[in-house]
């Protein structure tokens, strides 16, 4: 199992591991001249295959963490391993095993066309041009650009932005994708398409580290995350297991419950409240195994009208996050 600790000691290493940080540290100087950690012996590693979310408040390290991991960065102490290729020392070879997908308009040529963009790096890659020719039309077409393919990017909306942003990380065929804030401003229908390719992604087995602040995409898309803060791992772990050791409730709803079976209910294994009236109730119930017998239990009672949603991300981020709104 790939694993994360609170930050210092390296816990659950493995040889499935492709992405490994160990005790990575990076530190910034202003123009004043003091010292801003950014990393604070981030230690973690990911399996080949998984979607690592990573989250937490403006400032907290993650672009930094990014960057480092796609070697634009070194680090100040530490290391961190890509497919086994030291992101300091053998940077080349991490480039070739790694996709960045940045946010937004950084990283592309707004006056060249999406494919003179995805040429230019293939080129910078190191790929032969047939071969360049070859995957750039690939992503173009897995990607659904054909239609605009030659036209300029500074013409495209942020969406199809993305989705070069996306074709450019794909056209190395790359074994990890790094994917700094990928749907920052995006409308609903462009981030919807666009998470649907990442899903795509995650079924042909690609590795992803995804920094975002949107909750419900890190639930939909991971399913482990690592909360930082003030740079350093806060906590991490598999969504369900966050769950777990919050007691963060799914809430189930049912109509038409009968008076004697809502009583009932409360006395179950895990529910932690109930609230309705004439039969309209809304359970909050902690643990998995203990909301299906809630539902269970009112199937068996005849009542047609259930539903349940999944304890939410965004509540576990703000357990786990110190409010700082108003923080200077
Ligand atoms: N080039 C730099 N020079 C000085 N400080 C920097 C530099 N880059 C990052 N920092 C500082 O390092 C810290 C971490 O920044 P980073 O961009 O990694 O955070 P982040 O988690 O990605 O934030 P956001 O969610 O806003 O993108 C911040 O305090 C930031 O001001």
């Amino acid at each position: 199992m790939a694993g994360f600790d609170g930050g210092h000691r390296l816990r659950g290493w493995d040889s499935m591991a492709i992405v490994t940080a160990h005790e990575l540290t990076r530190t910034f100087r202003t123009r004043r001249g003091q010292e801003v950690t950014a990393l604070d012996r981030v230690t973690f590693s990911i399996a080949e295959g998984e979607t690592v979310g990573l989250l937490g408040p403006n400032g907290a390290g993650k672009t930094t963490l990014a960057r480092i991991l796609a070697t634009l960065l070194l680090p100040t102490r530490g290391t961190a391993q890509v497919a086994g290729w030291d992101v300091a020392r053998q940077a080349k070879q991490v480039r070739r095993a790694v996709g960045l997908v940045l946010g937004g308009e950084r990283g592309l040529y707004r006056r060249l066309t999406a494919r003179q963009n995805l040429r230019y790096w293939a080129a910078l890659q190191g790929l032969r041009r047939k071969e360049a020719d070859r995957r750039t039309d690939e992503v173009i077409e897995r990607l659904g650009l054909v239609a605009r393919v030659d036209d300029r990017v500074e013409t495209f909306s942020r969406g199809m932005v993305q989705r070069v942003h996306l074709a450019r990380a794909l056209v190395s065929d790359p074994q990890v994708l790094i994917m700094d804030e990928p749907t920052n401003g995006m409308d609903p229908h462009a981030r919807a398409g666009f998470l649907r390719l990442v899903r795509e992604l995650q079924g042909s087995g690609v590795t992803i580290l995804l920094t975002t602040h949107d909750m419900l995409e890190a639930q939909e898309l991971c399913a482990r995350v690592a909360l930082v803060d003030g740079g350093r791992i806060v906590r991490a772990g598999a969504t369900e297991e966050l769950f777990a050791d919050l007691h963060a409730p799914r809430m189930v709803t049912a109509s038409g419950v009968p008076e004697d079976l809502r009583s009932r209910l409360a006395a179950f294994p895990g529910v932690s409240g109930i609230d309705g009236t004439d039969g309209d109730l809304t359970l909050r119930v902690v643990g998995e195994e203990e909301a299906n017998q809630v539902l269970l239990a009112l199937a068996g009672a005849g009542v047609r009208q259930l539903a349940m949603a999944p304890p939410n991300l965004a509540d576990v981020y703000r357990t786990i996050i110190a409010d700082r709104e108003f923080a200077v």
